[in-house]
């Protein structure tokens, strides 16, 4: 995957036919790319999994971060697999706990990202997990809130980039490894 997509390998192919592409969704001029019909298939599901926790297994990821709401589904099972800790980053006031928040925009709209304060410790080196990269804003508040309390953000993985978008320039230099490219 070479901090990019994993072109070579045959799964990406079979991953890629499962994205369904809905014109015009939430709103006029947005491509949306839909996983959900990744997940309605076992083996594309599994080898999107699979490609990432092959990717990171030996990396001494102590936690994975996935971004609300779509980096939970992926997430979870790539921290179980590598034997990190997850740590859910949140739209507002969803955490019951204390939290620390940044806000950022996105290709439609404005949102904000919370942690609880505690879960992520200095020294923890992690990776963030979501579906997709349009504009970066997402990941990159992601980055900002690992960042705030001394975690060393080893990479940021998603299913998807849009590259035209040109979201890989807003992640403060971190690498980005993405399975397909959608232009
Ligand atoms: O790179 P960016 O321009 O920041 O956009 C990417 C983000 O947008 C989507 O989530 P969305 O905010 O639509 O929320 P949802 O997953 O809760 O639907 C997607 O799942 C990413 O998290
Ligand atoms: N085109 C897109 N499809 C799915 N999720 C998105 N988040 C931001 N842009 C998106």
């Amino acid at each position: 995957m070479s901090g990019n997509k994993q072109e070579e390998d045959p799964r990406i192919n079979g991953i890629k036919t499962k994205i369904r592409v809905v014109p015009d969704f939430p709103k006029k001029g947005i491509m949306f790319q839909d996983i959900t019909t990744v997940l309605l298939d076992p083996k594309a599901f599994k080898d999107t999994i699979d490609l990432f926790v092959e990717r990171y297994r030996d990396k001494n990821i102590s936690v994975v971060a996935g971004i609300e709401a779509r980096g939970f589904l992926f997430g979870p099972p790539i921290a179980l697999a590598i034997g990190a800790k997850f740590v859910p980053l949140r739209k507002p006031k969803k955490l019951p706990g204390e939290t620390i928040f940044e806000e950022y925009e996105l290709e439609y709209g404005n949102d904000r990202l919370e942690m609880h304060v505690g879960a992520v410790e200095a020294g923890d080196r992690a990776l963030v997990v979501d579906d997709l990269i349009a504009t970066g804003g997402t990941l990159c508040a992601a980055i900002n809130l690992l960042e705030r309390v001394g975690a060393e953000v080893v990479e940021c993985a998603c299913v998807i980039e849009l590259p035209e978008l040109k979201g890989r320039q807003r992640l403060k230099g971190k690498p980005l490894c993405m399975l397909v490219e959608y232009r």
